[in-house]
């Protein structure tokens, strides 16, 4: 798991919480206002959600273990999914993570907390299943299931 290279002070008076792996900072920035027409959908319904990277993500999906919507793939526990406007990439041990959360430290930026490992693992389940996987709460996705 990525370790954070920055801390940053929560709205509530907090600080960086780790999540139980210890690693993953959730991101305790205050979510921006609610866009005029958003709907409240859009919004993870559970913000406390514990952070798991894509793999872990898909073989619990695949399990169908009815706890498991309780996780989500992603860092951005608020706001409203959209598609990328930016991807970053490097070779290992490249600096990107450093980029990335620099970037991220900008109010107008949202990113991933877990890599998605779209291009070099997951290419072959294609985009259906990559825009699936990073911007659609987990919850709606067993909720679309039936759970
Ligand atoms: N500005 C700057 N200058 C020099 N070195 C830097 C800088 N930013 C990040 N780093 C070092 O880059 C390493 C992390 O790179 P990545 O984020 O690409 O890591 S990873 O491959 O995704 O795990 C990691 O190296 P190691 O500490 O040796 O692991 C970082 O310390």
């Amino acid at each position: 798991a990525p370790r954070t290279l920055y801390s940053q002070k929560a709205a509530d008076g907090g600080f960086d919480n780790l999540d139980e792996r210890s690693q993953v900072l959730v991101d305790l920035r205050p979510p921006p206002p609610l866009q005029p027409g958003a709907q409240l959908h859009n919004r993870t319904a559970y913000p406390d959600a514990p952070q798991v990277d894509a793999e872990e993500q898909l073989q619990q999906y695949e399990q169908g273990s009815e706890k498991e919507a309780n996780i989500i793939p992603v860092s951005n526990t608020y706001g409203t999914k959209r598609l990328p406007n930016a991807i970053i990439i490097g070779v290992k041990k490249g600096g990107t993570r450093a980029l990335l959360e620099f970037l991220r430290i900008h109010p107008d930026v949202r990113a991933f907390g877990a890599e998605p490992h779209f291009f070099d693992r997951f290419y072959d389940r294609g985009l259906e299943w990559y825009s699936f996987m990073q911007y659609v709460p987990c919850v709606l996705r067993y909720r679309s299931k039936g759970l």
